[in-house]
């Protein structure tokens, strides 16, 4: 068992090396031939700062951090890019100033403190940029600004207005109003939906930490940096760990999918380590600097609306022969390879497919409401009829309207 052991734990290590091998020296090569670090055309950037980078952990603002973050922005944005900040920090500045030790647990107090903290961090921005003679304008926003079609079009020509005035957008979510059904939850997903509203050329994620490493290097020291990504896939998500800080929200995974959303709307993304000098110039300039994640299949408008945009209302389980199905022959979802329903849904509504094993695998627009699924799931497309008295579609979720890949 002990010789097993060391034989699977030295098979990883040279995985690891091949692979770290291939990404730091092929894959650079590669770069070098193919610039895919040029980012000469970009015009429109959202850089999103997380609270590991403004605050420490005592939730004191990092006043030194903030400044040059600033100038770098404020120096892009006279160069004549389109800028759009999204910032975290309101909970963290907020909670400090309220005279807790540590973020607080409960929402209501989570809130209160994003409140308070929100008015502190603008104040500061609105004070940094001024001096470079910027002007700034606050927007905070709830998932539903994403998923309801006038909302997503206000937000979206307050923010070119903004644009058109030369006024950064300095973007958070409404922490103090969103409950756990409205919620985005992280503003890394904030980050990718925002660059996805306004049509962005890059997102550039800046943490506490200076790219994705092969498992999280808080805590594993032999963690080395992978400096390019083309697919999120299995082997990439299992690397993310959690938060680094007591400040951080979500940690690697939603930097993950925030950039798997981003590629979905072909820009790439950037993430790098907002401490390191001159950051924000050294990417733009196409500097091999942290991790980018290049944007491979461009989902159209309906089907990004489907997987980031719209709310889930529900889940349909599914058996491993509508998994087959489904993620290998391209096939719409049939009633006989559902297996139980979840939640209170209409046509129309999202869904989310799950496999046996619980992984979501797909999220589509529903042809029948939960009541209508749960007669007709197990059952031939022939049987849909004589036990729902009518049938309007074979589908449970059409293809044209299901989303994989999520
Ligand atoms: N594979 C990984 N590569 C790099 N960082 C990782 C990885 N897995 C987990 N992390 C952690 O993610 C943290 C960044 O996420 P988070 O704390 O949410 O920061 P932010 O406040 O910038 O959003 C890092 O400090 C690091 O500890
Ligand atoms: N909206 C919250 C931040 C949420 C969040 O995603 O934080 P982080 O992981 O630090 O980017 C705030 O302003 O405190």
């Amino acid at each position: 068992m002990y010789t097993v052991g060391i034989l699977w734990i030295n098979i990883k290590t040279l995985c690891y090396n091949v692979i770290c091998f291939y990404n730091n020296h092929y894959l650079q090569v590669k770069d070098m031939q193919k610039p895919a670090r040029d980012f000469s055309e970009v015009k429109r950037i959202v850089v999103k700062v997380g609270s590991s980078s403004l605050i420490y952990d005592t939730g004191k603002p990092n006043l030194a951090r903030m400044e040059m973050l600033v100038r770098q922005l404020a120096d892009l944005h006279n160069r004549g890019l389109d800028i759009l900040l999204v910032t975290s920090g309101a909970i963290g500045v907020g909670f400090n100033r309220l005279g807790y030790s540590q973020k607080p647990k409960s929402i209501p107090e989570k809130q209160a403190a994003a409140a308070v903290g929100q008015g502190i961090l603008m104040h500061m921005y609105e004070k940094f940029f001024a001096e470079y003679g910027v002007m700034v304008g606050q927007i905070l926003l709830t998932r539903e600004d994403f998923s309801d079609r006038r909302r997503f079009l206000n937000a979206r020509n307050t923010m070119y207005a903004l644009l058109g005035l030369r006024v950064i957008p300095v973007i958070n979510e409404n922490d103090t109003v969103t409950v756990e059904e409205i919620k985005l939850g992280d503003n890394d997903t904030l980050a990718a939906q925002v660059a996805g509203l306004v049509d962005a050329d890059l997102l550039l994620l800046l943490s506490d930490i200076d790219g994705l490493y092969t498992s999280n290097p808080k805590t594993d020291p032999g963690a080395i940096i992978i400096p390019m990504v083309t697919e999120i896939n299995r082997e990439i998500e299992a690397m993310a760990g959690g938060a680094g800080s007591s400040v951080g929200t979500g940690g690697m995974s939603t930097k993950l999918h925030a950039a798997r959303m981003a590629m979905h709307s072909g820009l790439p993304t950037v993430l790098a380590g907002a401490g390191s000098e001159d950051i924000i110039r050294r990417v733009v300039a196409g500097e091999q600097v942290g991790t980018v994640f290049w944007p491979s299949v461009r989902l159209d408008n309906k089907k990004r609306w489907i997987a980031y945009c719209a709310a889930v209302q529900g889940k349909l389980h599914v058996d491993e022969g509508a998994v087959q199905a489904l993620l290998h022959r391209g096939k719409s979802l049939l009633p006989s390879g559902i297996t139980r329903v979840e939640g209170v849904f209409d046509m129309g509504n999202t869904v989310s497919v799950i496999a046996p094993d619980g992984r979501e695998i797909a999220r589509g627009i529903v042809n029948y409401s939960a009541g209508e699924v749960n007669l007709i799931k197990g059952l031939k497309t022939r049987d849909i009829q004589g036990v729902l008295g009518h049938k309007d579609y074979d589908e449970v979720v059409h293809r044209n309207n299901l989303v994989l890949d999520i």
